[in-house]
């Protein structure tokens, strides 16, 4: 790639909805640094889901809650991570709101060259750092985004919308750009939260609170993010929650959370979600609790709203078999880490990873044997930086590299390179030390500051 964001911006199409990339969030306790996420990247467009499966303890709700803002004390977001919200219209509004915040990487192209920049801060920090192969293709975005320019002087600490191209100087002429969501503050947080990127919780009752009435609830949402308010904003609460497949919706706004079932609860909280016509939803096991056929029309109904409204899902869940059911896309966890990404078709047709097989294999139905196989131990705590496979303790495939060589992503698809297997087993058709060679030479980790 040569000139800055040609290749992703060109054609509008290709820019994803919302693109993470190395992210890394830890937890800083007196006794060690949990690693609780440890250099991520996926990207969801609109329209589409994208499943994130992996057993207890992988990172799936602290990746949720990293680009939520919810991550609490002791725990943080990382420099060299980048959450990008690319939404146009959100781009546009948060350039024209939050002005000052605004950086315009189109003008500060002319003074600053990548290049220099990387040279002046930690030498930890490399090409994959930013998601680039190449220390040449890093560019000034990248830099901006992850938050080195702060101590280069180039940005202030709460510069979270970042220009990318413009036809003028209005904020209605940005072609492209995005909102860096792991630098939002204050009120640009909270017309991110909620506004722009909505969450469902497993458990319905910590969305809702028991002493105010459930239309109550729609209601403040309401008039938080679209500014309604009285009669309107009733009548707004009531087509909710009959969108949302309640009942009687018209009596049943005026009643209180416990008065209504789990599935019914969790509805309630769909319809809160959507109140404030969010472009992204992250649903965290939002079906674990419910029976198999609550679970069902849950999962039917986040179908039926996402066609209708075109919004991009990051489904959690540590089923295979919901993963199977709703995603387009997969990524597969494993102690901080995307192990295995891939379409939902090729993962389950031809999974590479010993862990996703392992996981695959743990589903009902899917072999001959009475007892359900699983994998046997646990998921490690990662405290440490990764030199090693992380899950090759556990792996039945595992040789004598697998202990000291970080395995990076290598394509392992058959037609494209959109399935990929941080494995050191692939790429399958070359020789052993060959292939360790090649993972040797990649690691995308940033710095741990
Ligand atoms: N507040 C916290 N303080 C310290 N460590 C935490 C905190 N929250 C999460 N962690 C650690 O982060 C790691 C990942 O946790 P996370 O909740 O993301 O797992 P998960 O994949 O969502 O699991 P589950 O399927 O059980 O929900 C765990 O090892 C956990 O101990
Ligand atoms: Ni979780």
């Amino acid at each position: 790639m040569s000139v800055e964001g040609t290749t992703r911006n060109q054609n509008a199409d290709e820019t994803p909805l919302i693109d993470v990339r190395n992210l890394q969030t830890a937890f800083f306790t007196d006794k060690e640094t949990i690693r609780a996420v440890d250099g991520i990247s996926m990207d969801i467009d609109s329209g589409e889901t994208v499943g994130i499966v992996g057993e207890s303890g992988s990172g799936k709700s602290v990746t949720a809650r990293s680009i939520m803002g919810l991550v609490e004390q002791p725990g943080r977001v990382l420099r060299g991570s980048s959450v990008r919200f690319h939404q146009l219209e959100a781009v546009k509004d948060y350039a024209e709101t939050f002005s000052k915040h605004t950086v315009d990487v189109t003008e500060l192209r002319s003074e600053h060259n990548p290049g220099e920049l990387l040279d002046k801060i930690p030498s930890e920090v490399t090409a994959e750092t930013f998601g680039r192969e190449q220390r040449g293709d890093v560019t000034l975005t990248d830099i901006l985004a992850a938050g080195y320019g702060d101590e280069l002087d180039i940005t202030n600490k709460n510069d979270c919308v970042f220009i990318t191209e413009r036809a003028g100087d209005s904020p209605e002429d940005i072609t492209a750009g995005f909102i860096e969501v792991t630098r939002l503050d204050g009120e640009r947080q909270r017309q991110m939260r909620g506004g722009r990127i909505a969450m469902v919780f497993q458990d319905p009752l910590t969305s809702l609170n028991p002493v105010f009435t459930v239309g109550n609830q729609i209601k403040e949402a309401l008039n938080l993010h679209r500014g309604l308010s009285g009669e309107e904003a009733t009548r707004e609460a009531v087509e909710l929650l009959e969108a949302v497949g309640i009942p009687d919706a018209g009596r049943r706004v005026n009643e209180y959370p416990h008065q209504f079932s789990g599935g019914m609860r969790q509805r309630a909280v769909i319809a809160m979600a959507l109140a404030c016509e969010p472009e992204l939803l992250i649903c965290d096991e939002p079906t674990t609790a419910l029976d198999v056929t609550i679970q069902a029309q849950i999962l039917e109904l986040l179908a039926e709203i996402q066609e209708e409204r075109d919004i991009g899902i990051m489904f959690i869940t540590h089923d295979m078999g919901v993963i199977a059911e709703v995603s387009d896309k997969v990524n597969v966890m494993y102690a901080g880490e995307v192990i295995e990404q891939a379409d939902v078709y090729s993962l389950f047709e031809s999974p590479k990873h010993p862990y996703t097989r392992g996981l695959l294999r743990s589903i009902p139905g899917t072999q001959s044997g009475e007892r359900l196989e699983t994998i046997e131990g646990n998921v490690p705590t990662p405290t440490e930086a990764a030199s090693d496979c992380r899950f090759a303790p556990r792996c039945p495939k595992a040789f004598d590299a697998c202990e000291v060589v970080h395995p990076s992503h290598v394509g392992v698809g058959e037609k494209s390179n959109e399935h990929t297997a941080a494995c050191l087993l692939y790429p399958e058709e070359i020789p052993e030390t060959r292939r360790v060679e090649i993972h040797r030479g990649g690691d995308g980790r940033g710095d741990s500051k």
